[in-house]
């Protein structure tokens, strides 16, 4: 079985991924630790040496091994995965569940401002432009996301409590 967690920065997929692998048992794949661990440098480092397009296809490639994989997974995407090339049709299909943790603005917001540092795509944006930049990126995002099997607000809900909504949803 394989599960796919999709949302914007901070909505929760990599700590919720992490908690809801152990309950079910299956191994865990955060698709920016995979990239990581292969290109043996961090995020912010291969945005900064070799710029986002070349992260792009490293992401796509990455999304096509992980999901190719014979065994039961959960999968922790980043945020801008679904959004680019075919990334969403290939976890519409390959799939069991692809589930889309929402949050809020004033709740991204909240969470991003306060680790900026380690997200190259906002940490140079300044706390007052910071709420402009996440309004009109998730709604050039927002219908990427919305094209999941399961749609679950996580507005208000802490992250074991979200694993236990994910895992009714199973
Ligand atoms: N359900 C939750 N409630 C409150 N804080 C959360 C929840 N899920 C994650 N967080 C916190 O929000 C931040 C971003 O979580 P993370 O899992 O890295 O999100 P993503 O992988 O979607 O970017 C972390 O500091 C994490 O501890
Ligand atoms: O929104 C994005 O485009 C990105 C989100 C990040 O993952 P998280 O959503 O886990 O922060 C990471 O893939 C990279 O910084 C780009
Ligand atoms: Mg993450």
């Amino acid at each position: 079985m394989k599960i796919v967690l999709v949302g914007y920065m901070a909505s929760g997929k990599s700590t919720v991924g992490r908690l809801l692998a152990r309950q079910l048992g299956i191994r865990f794949i955060d698709l920016d630790d995979y990239i990581e661990e292969h290109q043996k440098k961090s995020i912010k480092t291969i945005f900064s040496e070799k710029g986002e397009i070349f992260f792009r296809k490293l992401e796509h490639q990455m999304l096509n091994e992980v999901l190719g994989k014979e065994e039961s997974l959960v999968i922790s995407t980043g945020g801008g995965t679904p959004c680019y090339g075919t990334n969403m049709t290939i976890i519409l299909d390959e799939a069991d569940h692809s589930i889309y943790l929402d949050l809020s603005i004033p709740n991204l917001l909240d969470r991003i401002s306060k680790e900026k540092e380690n997200r190259p795509l906002v940490k140079n944006i300044s706390d007052k432009e910071l709420p402009e930049f996440i309004g009109k990126h998730l709604f050039e995002r927002r219908p990427y996301y919305m094209q999941a099997k399961h749609i679950l607000d996580c507005n208000g809900t802490d992250a074991e409590t979200v694993v236990e909504k994910i895992k009714e949803l199973l």
